[in-house]
């Protein structure tokens, strides 16, 4: 674990001088917090190893549990095993790090620029258009591309939803889907219970109705619902089912979230879902969920599609009720939807056709102010190291025009730096290979990439709060 597989067992981390940080944040510059889910906080880091020098890092810091019995080892050997996962659609666990003294885990991964809630928001609510048609699949085909490799792995993801695909800024992998939090949640047992209660909301958009109705069981399925509700959000900007959450118990019955998808999808049969007979709430909640009459009022009146058209077809089949008759990840791969024009690319986040323009999105807004212990100072940010700011006067480039409604410290990283951080980065990559398509069930490595990189960025917007992600 960390570097050399050593487990460190040193203080705390602190955001103060070298000679009180535990000796494995000494190989990272911390930047600064980028987010916070349920488990934990995320930071950015930056590398200062020669060989990887400014990289950045995405640091996420679990929580001790309430009952303050650290990191289990089941949870070490599960975790280990997260590292042996190497996929290009798959984000990189680059490191692990247990603090002993406080037995706080520190997983590290590979930093991603992006993530589709992000995108999403930026279309729905700044430039105020759809996403293209090519960038919209060509999202789909890695997020599917990467599930298959877990799946094919055994590992369930149980979490998906668009905060959680990330997507690689400017570099040798711009525009590069990477499936984040795969395997936690199994670790730490969620999403149904999450740790303790930090206002971030667990959200149940994205959850499939066999685990709604009481299910227990975790299967590729789950995932699969997941990617349907984010691809017809990919479409509409409009999360698909949008439930109200109870919280009255740990675990309630989620019967607002099931009543979005039966308007939408009309009321599961036995006869179409033998198995619905055996779930807790479908059997216990009769009057709620059998007595209720819903009108089938049919996917296509939730999505710009035609009933008739190939991409209609692969969101019904991932939204089938059923899950066993659900399509897998590695069956919507070969779905004539990916083999009609335009055909889906590497770099997702290209124009759909020449002349287009290319949308800069904006990079994460990062919170300089706040430690590795989630404390916030007032400190300002420590100078960056030569060499690794790309030019930037400051650590991360201040967008100082931009208002700061969530944090005084929250500022976004200017688009001249990251090329630079993403130089050393990707080495092995491949060169650009503008205009083929990416071929189905190749491994990462053989892939083409298919179009030319945008020639620049702009500048991001100021950062929202966000409750839900
Ligand atoms: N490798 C990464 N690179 C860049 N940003 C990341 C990375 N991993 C996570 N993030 C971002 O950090 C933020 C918090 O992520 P985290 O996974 O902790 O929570 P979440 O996905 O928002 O919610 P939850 O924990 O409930 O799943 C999100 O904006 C996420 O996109």
């Amino acid at each position: 674990m960390g570097d050399g597989n050593a487990v460190n067992n040193r203080g705390g981390a602190t955001n103060s001088s070298n000679s009180e940080k535990p000796e494995w944040l000494q190989q990272y510059n911390l930047i600064g917090k980028i987010g916070e889910g349920t488990y934990g906080l995320v930071f950015l880091a930056k590398t200062k190893s020669p060989a990887n020098r400014g990289k950045s890092i995405a640091i996420k810091k679990f929580k001790q549990s309430k009952d303050g019995d650290g990191v289990s080892p089941t949870a070490i050997r599960e975790i280990m095993l997260l590292r042996e996962i190497s996929h290009e659609n798959v984000v990189k666990l680059v490191n692990v790090h247990i603090n002993h003294a406080d037995m706080s885990l520190y997983l590290a991964f590979d930093y991603a620029e992006h993530d589709l809630y992000e995108i999403i928001r930026h279309h729905r609510d700044k430039v105020n258009n759809m996403i293209n048609q090519y960038t919209v699949k060509s999202l789909l085909w890695q997020l599917l591309n990467g599930l298959n490799y877990l799946h094919s792995n055994w590992i369930v993801h149980r979490d998906l939803k668009p905060s959680n695909i990330l997507v690689m800024g400017e570099g040798d992998e711009h525009g590069v889907v990477k499936i984040a939090d795969f395997g936690l949640a199994r670790i730490y047992q969620a999403p149904l219970k999450p740790l303790s209660d930090n206002g971030v909301v667990v959200t149940i958009w994205y959850r499939a109705p066999e685990l709604l109705l009481g299910g227990k069981h975790y299967t590729s399925a789950v995932d699969m619902w997941a990617v349907g509700c984010i691809f017809a959000e990919l479409l509409t900007l409009k999360p698909l089912f949008q439930g109200a959450e109870a919280k009255s118990t740990p675990n309630p019955f989620q019967l607002d979230q099931l009543d979005k998808i039966f308007k939408v999808l009309g009321h599961p049969t036995l006869e179409k879902w033998p198995t619905l007979a055996s779930l807790p709430h479908w059997a216990q909640d009769i009057q709620h969920i059998q007595a209720h009459k819903y009108d089938n009022a049919g996917l296509h009146t939730a999505v710009p599609l035609s009933p008739k058209s190939a991409p209609f077809d692969l969101l019904s089949k991932m939204l089938e009720y059923d899950p066993r008759k659900r399509i897998t990840a590695a069956q919507a791969l070969e779905h004539e939807y990916f083999r009609l024009e335009p055909l889906p690319g590497r770099n997702a986040l290209v124009p759909s056709q020449p002349g287009e323009k290319v949308i800069n999105y904006p990079t994460r807004p990062v919170d300089t102010n706040t430690d590795f212990e989630g404390t916030t100072s007032l400190q300002p940010p420590p100078p960056m190291q030569s060499g690794n700011s790309g030019g930037m006067a400051g650590p991360h480039g201040v967008n100082r025009s931009a208002p700061r409604p969530m944090h005084m410290g929250m500022q976004r990283m200017q688009p001249q730096g990251m090329a630079a951080y993403n130089l050393s980065s990707q080495a092995g990559m491949g060169g650009m290979n503008p205009g083929i398509p990416m071929p189905r069930g190749v491994p990462h490595q053989q892939q083409n990439l298919r179009r030319k990189e945008p020639s620049g960025m702009g500048t991001g917007y100021p950062p929202q709060q966000k409750s839900r992600r």
